[in-house]
């Protein structure tokens, strides 16, 4: 009998019509053990033997796989191929023509600089905890859960342009969970904030950067900033050779499938995201073990004026993913609108999230969607229940375009498995087309449109002719076991059908003889079935059954878990082995089966794209209709003007018991900019989330929480909420908040929206107003949104000198408390005109807090001290205050002129506007006036 560990090779079983006997000859070459039993490291011979002298190797590499067998998905390993995986990576390093080095994120690992120094990278630590999803590990049917269909699987490569060229950036990203490669290549300016942006969106598993750009002592700026930014991601530097553009182009060429062609013209001269996607799928090959079969990847450009952008800072603030409060609580944006059914739906809502639309057009139709889901019941409840029968479709198509370099019992069960979750998937084609036969919104007809494709039909056809009408995905481990064990039809090999007879056989006995055990014993006892354990026996009871509170001593491998006892016998182990390999024959036999028929179904395969994103877009829009269906929001208009008619904040209305307070929004062009004051607590930082919130929801084509809204479309949207210091990145309050601002500046434009919370707070009154003015002075040059909150009164002055500026308060309420005779604050949470007229307002906040009365009355006998002392420094002679107002105007003037950028006139209009305005004020100072205009 063959056993796994004394040989790893699987016997040579003959295999009938129709696989054989080219079939055979072309069939895997096996290693059967129970364990994966990897390749022995190749030499750096046979490595360079597999590149051609003098290329960089991607070509090279890709040519070793075209001497598999001419089908792209047949199982051939191929010959001398050098890379294995990432360990045998890692024990190469000295092939340093191959890739320079691999080292641990933290620029501040002690064993960076010694990594970095070494041309040869030898002695490379290999990275503990590393975890990446191969093929052979196979698709599993994911929940929809966002754990699962958000934890990190995204590698991406960067390389940026040298000399004139700095700051232009390529980027390539492929998710391994699905077989699509983005491309985009944008400049970007000194705080590389675009691609930490970009790349804190993608959340990579791995980032590739070329060596050159971390020489010890001399890394560049973008290298430094994203290992600071990005410390718990796992980082490899390659040598910059192989960011090659010309390689990036052939691999395009040779990899995309040919709906997706026109990618080429797109990125044709786009030199930089060529080179990172040459450096991307070298790299991937060689960590996956694998290649992707020629014509098999969906590969596009995105450039980033599609999209509007959320730096992730500001998606913090927001929670738009994470609750900053409890991560693990769903009290986030993502939370408010997952309704999704499958992982492809859920990955989708997070990404639209973190990038919004901003083509008013596409999000229209989105909108019309909904709107038909709405009002169409059994078309959102069929579409509901089909949907949520389909898996994930994106990572099934990962697994079927890739070409495993090494044949396993792993890599033919899990091609077995996904054989049978293709059907089941195809198999949910014509319901989804039954339910969106009658739609009439454009995309949903577009949806259906593309399930016509024949291809679907086609592809199951030719599945049907092997595999059971009755072999589909099922829960639970034994069931997905016998599942693959009975796919093939009866018939098609007989030597595989008396494998399967034998292994029923097995089965029986196992079951027999554990009913013959349980009489023999007198036990209840059950047979169970563990992935890890295999056939094993259980038995709940309470130990007074058990004679001497002992099981009989023919049982082994005991364990307990309260009443309930696990354990198996050395015959029921030995039969276990005898099963193990009974279904190794029938995973062999089956494979090659499943592997010609998806060599058939292959060419026909790429239409499974179209359906992955009719599924996950479809999924989407449910999603967003179902939480329409439990508040009451309102579709959005697009116009030129922020307006939202009693609108609230929709995470708020998930966390409380009562609906929260609605306010409204007003902001146009020529009122762009909004001063908010009001006490602690009552509700200033709510409405500024809240109406990016709706702005978010309102471009990714969901409905929002109003009575009615229509916004303008934001490119950017720029928060800048007060938080705790960041302890993590060892900066202050103050110097937090003067990083994200400086940010704000650098990055904003007309089309932005800008929220900006309680500025200044993390240093002393009088910088905290000035850094404010300057802040806001500068904003106002723009024609972008703001909405400006502080608790700096002083600072709503600023509306004399714009007539763009609008001062709003929240108002509270003071209402006494007869059993106390004491006055109390009520908060109203509602939005008014003007500035707030409360004052002390602090000292009242901290009467209500827990903060002790002896504390609260000491601070306010301060404060009236201190107010008393500043009104007598304060009291001036009218020409004291005169002169003041002279220095003010002049400074404002001298600063107007500098930034400026009104034509000459504009500005000449604007000083005589400015001068009759102090006239007005100061009647009796005209010469001064003069003087201060000259
Ligand atoms: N519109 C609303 N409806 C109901 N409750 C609200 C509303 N706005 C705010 N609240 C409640 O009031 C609390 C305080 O609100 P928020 O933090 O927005 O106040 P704030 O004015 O920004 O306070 P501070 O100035 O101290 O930062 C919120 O946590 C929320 O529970």
């Amino acid at each position: 009998m063959l056993r796994p560990d004394v040989s790893p090779t699987f016997p040579s079983v003959p295999v009938a019509s129709p696989c054989s006997p080219e079939a055979r000859s072309q069939g895997p070459r096996y290693n059967f053990g129970l364990q994966e039993t990897p390749l022995s490291r190749p030499s750096a011979q046979a490595a360079s033997a597999s590149s051609p002298p003098g290329t960089s190797g991607a070509a090279g590499d890709r040519s070793g796989s075209s001497s598999l067998p001419g089908h792209p998905l047949s199982a051939l390993p191929p010959q001398g191929s050098y890379f294995r995986n990432r360990s045998s990576f890692a024990e190469n390093t000295h092939a340093s023509h191959v890739m320079l080095g691999t080292s641990s994120s933290s620029a501040q690992d002690s064993n960076y600089p010694q990594i970095l120094k070494s041309p040869l990278c030898a002695g490379i630590p290999q990275r503990s905890g590393y975890k990446s999803w191969t093929p052979q590990m196979g698709y599993s049917a994911t929940s929809s859960s966002a754990v699962s269909a958000h934890s990190p699987s995204v590698i991406v490569a960067v390389v940026e342009g040298r000399g004139l060229a700095r700051g232009e950036i390529g980027m390539a990203s492929i998710d391994l969970k699905s077989p699509q490669i983005v491309l985009s290549q944008f400049a970007d300016n000194t705080t590389y904030a675009k691609v930490i942006t970009k790349l804190k969106i993608l959340s990579p598993l791995e980032i590739i950067m070329s060596n050159t750009a971390c020489v010890v002592g001399n890394s560049t700026k973008l290298f430094t900033l994203i290992t600071e930014n990005f410390k718990n991601v796992n980082f490899t530097t390659i040598q910059r050779k192989y960011f090659n553009e010309t390689k990036g182009l052939e691999y395009i060429e040779q990899l995309c499938i040919a709906e997706f062609s026109t990618v080429l013209m797109e990125v044709q001269s786009k030199y930089y995201c060529l080179a990172a996607v040459a450096a991307l799928l070298k790299y991937v090959e060689f960590i996956q073990n694998s290649v992707y079969a020629p014509k098999s990847l969906k590969i596009c450009f995105q450039g980033s004026e599609q999209t509007a952008m959320i730096d992730s800072s500001s998606a913090q603030n927001l929670e738009l993913l994470i609750n900053n409060q409890d991560s693990r609580n769903n009290h986030t944006l993502f939370g408010v609108l997952n309704y999704t059914k499958t992982p492809g739906g859920s990955r989708r809502l997070r990404s639209n999230i973190l990038e919004p639309l901003v083509d008013v057009e596409t999000i229209n139709m989105r909108l019309d969607c909904v709107q038909e889901l709405l009002q169409d019941e059994e078309l959102f409840f069929g579409l509901q229940s089909v949907i949520a029968k389909f898996l994930d479709t994106e990572q099934l198509l990962s697994v079927l375009v890739q070409i495993p370099k090494q044949d396993t019992v792993n890599t033919a069960e899990s091609k077995i498995t996904n054989l049978i979750y293709l059907k089941h998937t195809l198999e949910l084609v014509d319901p989804l087309k039954i339910t969106l036969k009658n739609c009439n919104t454009p995309l949903l007809r577009a949806y259906y449109g593309s399930l016509e494709d024949k291809r679907f039909g086609i592809i199951l056809d030719k599945i049907k002719t092997v595999i059971n009408d009755d072999a589909r995905y099922m829960k639970g481990c034994l069931n997905m076991r016998t599942q693959k064990c009975y796919a093939v039809r009866p018939n098609i090999n007989e030597f595989l059908d008396i494998a399967r007879r034998t292994y029923t056989e097995i089965v029986d006995d196992i079951a027999g003889m554990i009913t013959q055990l349980a009489e023999k014993y007198s036990l209840p006892l059950r047979t169970s079935f563990s992935s890890a354990r295999g056939f094993f026996i259980q038995m709940t009871t309470d130990c007074t059954v058990l004679p001497n509170d002992q099981l009989p001593s023919e049982f082994i491998k005991i364990s307990k878990v309260k009443n309930s006892y696990s354990f198996t016998s050395a015959d029921l182990i030995k039969m276990n082995e005898r099963c193990q390999e009974s279904l190794r024959e029938i995973y062999h036999m089956t494979y090659m089966i499943v592997c010609k028929l998806l060599s058939e179904i292959y060419e026909h395969i790429h239409c499974l794209y179209k359906l992955s994103d009719t599924v996950s877009m479809l999924d989407m829009l449910l999603s967003f209709a179902h939480a329409c269906t439990l508040s009451d929001y309102v579709r959005p208009e697009f116009t030129d003007t922020l307006a939202i008619k009693q609108g609230w904040h929709p995470i708020l209305e998930r966390i409380s018991v009562e609906k929260p307070v609605a306010n409204n929004t007003y902001i146009t062009e020529g009122s762009n900019f909004f001063i908010i004051t009001g006490p602690n607590m009552s509700g200033k930082s709510t409405y500024l989330k809240q109406i990016a919130l709706c702005q978010i929801m309102a471009q990714i084509g969901s409905y929002v929480p109003a009575e009615y809204s229509s916004f303008r479309i934001a490119e950017q949207i720029f928060t800048r909420i007060s938080t705790d210091d960041d302890i993590e990145t060892n900066s202050s309050t103050f110097m937090k908040e003067m990083k994200e601002i400086a940010y704000i500046l650098h990055n904003a434009n007309d089309k932005s929206l800008i929220l900006i919370d309680e500025l200044g707070r993390g240093t002393n009154t009088e910088e905290g107003i000035g850094i404010c003015y300057a802040v806001c002075e500068h904003l106002l040059s723009l024609k972008a949104f703001t909405l400006f909150a502080t608790h700096f009164l002083e600072l709503c002055q600023i509306d004399v000198l714009y007539p763009n500026v609008e001062n709003m308060h929240f108002e509270v309420q003071h209402v006494k408390n007869t059993s106390r005779n004491k006055e109390a604050i009520l908060y109203t949470y509602k939005l008014s005109k003007g500035l707030t007229e409360e004052k002390n307002y602090g000292l009242k906040a901290a009467e209500v807090s827990s903060l002790p009365p002896s504390i609260v009355l000491d601070a306010k006998d301060i404060t009236t001290q201190i107010t008393r002392q500043i009104l007598q420094n304060q009291r001036s002679t009218p020409e004291m205050e005169r002169q003041r107002a002279v220095y003010h105007l002049a400074t404002r003037l001298v600063q107007t002129a500098r930034n400026s950028q009104l034509d000459p006139d504009s500005l000449r209009t604007y000083l005589s506007n400015l001068k009759k305005k102090y006239e007005a004020d100061f009647p009796r100072a005209e010469q001064d006036s003069g003087k201060t205009e000259e």
